[in-house]
């Protein structure tokens, strides 16, 4: 499981280690595990360390530090370090001091965006964890240089302008194409927009003890995804696994239902039961699905419920799924049909499952402060409703009912963006649920397979919902390793 920390406790922990450790050993460990990174970058770019071009944008905290620091490494193994100071009188005096004496030098004023667009690699230092609010005017020019210049960039802890606690960018920030983060990963660099401005990310270990209970985010990682998925085992029968019932699709849109069941039928449970008024279409590509005309409540046994895509306008089977006393799964129509207090007053788990379109909806926000401002949207959501939310998109987040860290996942591709994938989340999801696993765990699980079903079917090419649906086994079988 990778993890993520706010920056309140990445500072109380960092200070619980450097009362232990001799002055400034802590920016020494960060300052070599950058210089490191920015050696192997080089050697990518510029072929060796040796007589490369290295600027350092350095601001006036230790984020700078590090930047200094690190310069001073690969200016001892020969490359050409340049610092560009945003407030001179401000910048980390050691540091400064130590890229000196290994033969680096400071920028005449002015002469920083002339340097970055000759340099091979660009250090961004402006700003790290103590940074609010997006980049100051000082350092936006040289921003947009870097991203200009042919350079590659390399953020010391975060991209500068990004928001370390909720992934939000206000204003301008460093387009990175590497971020080397200190100690843990910070919230940001797991959700987007933030999370593409850092590239890819590396972090160094500095030795940072952070509380497991404490975590902001939690990425599960294929190990974690393998033990949650459900495996039959020799006694297991259809009914052992689980059956999930699907309420979904109408006449206008009987496809809606196609696809939650080519999704629950890879999901885990043992059988599927269709319920809704597009159940000929769903036997004549699933002749396996169960299929009954009597809603919901006369349907037979399920243990969840996935209620709502394509389902038009028909709140009375929603009403009725939520009377259910067994995990329900809501999604699109669901959402917008369902009764708030009827969410609230259950007993049994819910997991609502909105796109930023639906969260927004649902808050009376845009659509717009939904996508900036993900990890708030979603806890809210939760907290309204009593609920677990899973808010899908580029970053897929899923919160639990009572708080707690909130699962990323980051395994899709931009080709999920197609009309019905989300009905087959849905499916899987739902399927998961009936199989035994609690919302949180089915919603991060389900949404990991799905998120590499889409890339295993896309390969860079555009695909279908159903593509996707096909490639789940091939997604459930490399998260198992097996086959
Ligand atoms: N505390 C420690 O022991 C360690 C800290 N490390 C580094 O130290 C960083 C945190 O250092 P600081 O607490 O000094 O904080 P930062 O260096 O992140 O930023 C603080 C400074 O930036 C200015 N600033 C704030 N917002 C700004 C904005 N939007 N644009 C431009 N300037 C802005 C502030 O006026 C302040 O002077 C970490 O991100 C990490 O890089 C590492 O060396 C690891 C060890
Ligand atoms: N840019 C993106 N990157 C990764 N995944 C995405 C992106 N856009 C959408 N997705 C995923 O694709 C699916 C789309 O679901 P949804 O919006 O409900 O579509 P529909 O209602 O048409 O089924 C979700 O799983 C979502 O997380
Ligand atoms: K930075």
């Amino acid at each position: 499981m990778r993890t993520a920390y706010s920056v309140e406790t990445v500072r109380t922990a960092e200070r619980e280690l450097m009362a232990r450790l001799p002055e400034g050993a802590l920016m020494q460990r960060a300052a070599a595990g950058l210089a490191a990174a920015c050696a192997e970058v080089l050697g990518r770019v510029a072929g060796r360390v040796y007589g490369s071009r290295v600027v350092l944008l350095v601001g006036s905290g230790d984020n700078g530090g590090d930047a200094l620091y690190a310069g001073a490494r690969l200016a001892r193994r020969g490359a050409g370090v340049t610092a560009v100071l945003l407030t001179p009188e401000r910048a980390h005096s050691g540091g400064l001091g130590a890229l000196r004496r290994a033969g680096g030098s400071v920028a005449a004023a002015g002469a920083g965006e002339g340097l970055i667009e000759r340099a091979d690699l660009v250090v961004d230092g402006i700003v790290g964890i103590g940074g609010k609010g997006g980049l100051r005017a000082e350092a936006v020019p040289l921003a947009a240089a870097a991203r200009r210049s042919r350079a590659a960039v390399v953020a010391v802890d975060l991209p500068s302008g990004v928001d370390a606690d909720t992934g939000e960018v206000r204003g301008e920030a460093v387009r990175a194409d590497l971020t080397v983060t200190f100690g843990t990963h910070k919230p940001g660099l797991l959700i987007d927009p933030a999370r593409e401005y850092a590239g890819s990310v590396r972090l160094v270990d500095i030795g940072l003890s952070l509380p497991d209970d404490a975590a902001e985010l939690e990425a599960l990682q294929h190990a974690d995804v393998a033990r949650l998925l459900p495996v039959p085992g020799v006694e297991s029968d259809k009914y052992r696994r689980g059956v999930v019932g699907v309420a979904a699709g109408s006449a206008r849109y009987p496809g809606a239902a196609v696809l939650a069941v080519s999704g629950a039928l890879r999901g885990g449970a043992g059988a599927v039961r269709y319920v809704g008024p597009a159940g000929d279409a769903v036997i004549a590509r699933f002749p396996e699905t169960l299929v009954s005309d009597l809603g919901p409540k006369r349907a037979g046994r399920v243990q969840a419920w996935v209620v709502g895509p394509g389902a038009g306008d028909d709140a009375a089977t929603v009403a009725e799924v939520l009377a259910a006393q067994v995990p329900v799964l809501i999604d699109a129509d669901g959402l917008r049909l369902a009764d708030a207090g009827a969410v609230r007053a259950r007993t049994a788990p819910t997991l609502m499952t909105p796109h930023a379109g639906e969260a927004a909806a649902l808050l009376g926000v845009s659509r717009e402060e939904v996508e900036g401002a993900r990890l708030a949207s979603v806890r809210e959501l939760a907290g309204r409703y009593g609920a677990a939310v899973l808010l899908k998109g580029s970053t897929t987040l899923v919160a639990g009912p009572g708080g707690g860290p909130v699962r990323v996942n980051a395994t899709g591709t931009s080709w999920l963006a197609t009309a019905g994938s989300g009905d087959v989340l849905s499916g899987l999801v739902g399927s998961l649920l009936a199989a035994g696993l609690s919302v949180v765990d089915a919603g991060s699980a389900g949404a990991y397979v799905h998120g590499l079903a889409g890339r295993f079917a896309a390969e860079g090419a555009p695909v279908g919902a159903h593509d996707v649906a096909d490639a789940v086994p091939g997604a459930w079988r490399d998260v198992r390793g097996v086959g």
